[in-house]
């Protein structure tokens, strides 16, 4: 089978690097990345240094390459870019997809689904979520802290009746601990009631997510977004349990005291896109749309909006 890691950051080349060091020979893996990072993966494979750092993979895949006019038609492609590199990578992907391809991704969001079949009306698209920490370390090695590492897969909506057998035996044989939800969307509204306020209130006050369940007011500031998230839920009659804020908060502890959110670590680069869009923007435009009073996210929406104003000097309008 052919398969592509599209986007090998954090997550992309987690989930690769166990891939390709189990499949190496019966395979073929390819990747996309670019610049000094396709660089050192091109010299010297992809190392993963998994958490607690005793185990070491390092791999090299059949190509890496930052197009995707160097590769065939692929049967799976995983697709772990961030938001704002979304609408270009699926544009990509067309490319290299036919009827039969699947495609399953791995970003943060809610949405992912809509925005990918906006621009790729072929192949099986299957809506997901993971919770890992992972990230680029430095070109060429991928460091992942903590978290479950599981990956909540669903059915895609224009082909309900498919079941992706090939994908999911590829999961097991590299050791990739799944789930295949008949309602996924209970994942995913779950593990973004999680990522979208320890993302912003991570971000917003340069703060671990250690770091903020060690501070009352912090930690009352995330579990008050996350309970205006439940609201929004609830309109949308996604079936989440009614303890959910709780257990979602309480997921946190099941990251190292020191781990940063992928959103926070884009926001602490100076000058680097970040997901706004997909956490604090989508939010305010989904309370809006539905009507729904959301103080406590709007508070944190605008903190940050002024912090990251006050970092770069760029002026930024609310919505
Ligand atoms: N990191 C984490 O712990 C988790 C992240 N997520 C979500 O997963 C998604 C991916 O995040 P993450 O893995 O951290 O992101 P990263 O930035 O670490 O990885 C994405 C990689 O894709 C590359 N890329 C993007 N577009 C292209 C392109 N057209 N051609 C070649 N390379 C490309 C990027 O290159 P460049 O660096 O040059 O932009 C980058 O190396 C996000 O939605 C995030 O919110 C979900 C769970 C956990
Ligand atoms: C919070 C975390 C690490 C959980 O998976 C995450 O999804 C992210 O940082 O994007």
């Amino acid at each position: 089978m052919k398969i592509c890691f599209f986007g090998v950051g954090g997550v992309g080349g987690y989930f690769g690097a166990l891939v390709s060091n189990k499949f190496k020979n019966e395979h073929e893996v390819y990747f996309i990345a670019r610049g000094s990072h396709k660089d050192a993966i091109c010299s010297n494979g992809l190392t993963l240094k998994k958490a607690g750092g005793e185990e070491i993979i390092s791999i090299v895949p059949k190509l890496c390459t930052d197009t995707t006019e160097n590769l065939p038609i692929c049967d799976i492609i995983v697709l772990s870019v961030k938001g704002y590199d979304l609408e270009k990578a699926t544009k990509d992907i067309a490319k290299i997809a036919n009827e039969n391809t699947i495609i399953l991704p791995l970003l943060n969001g809610v949405d992912i689904y809509e925005r990918i079949r906006k621009h790729l009306n072929i192949g099986v698209v299957l809506p997901s979520c993971v919770y890992v920490g992972t990230h680029i370390e430095s070109p060429g090695i991928i460091y992942q802290k903590g978290g479950s590492c599981k990956i909540s897969i669903g059915r895609d909506p224009m082909f309900p009746e498919f079941y992706p057998e090939q994908l999911l035996d590829i999961l097991m044989e590299s050791d990739i601990d799944y789930s295949w939800e008949d309602d996924v969307y209970v994942s995913i509204w779950s593990k973004y009631m999680f990522v979208a306020a320890f993302g912003l209130v991570t971000a917003t006050y340069s703060k671990t997510i250690g770091e903020i369940l060690a501070d009352s007011e912090l930690s009352k500031l995330t579990k008050s977004v996350m309970a205006e998230i439940e609201k929004i839920t609830k309109k949308l009659e996604i079936p989440l349990s009614s303890d959910i804020v709780e257990k979602s908060f309480n997921k946190a502890k099941q990251f190292p005291f020191e781990t940063k959110t992928s959103f926070q670590r884009d926001v602490e680069i100076k000058g680097k896109k970040n997901e706004f869009d997909l956490f604090g923007e989508t939010l305010i435009r989904l309370g809006k749309k539905l009507n729904i009073q959301a103080p406590q996210t709007r508070y944190i929406y605008e903190k940050f909006l002024e912090t990251s104003k006050e970092k770069t000097g760029s002026s930024t309008t609310c919505l």
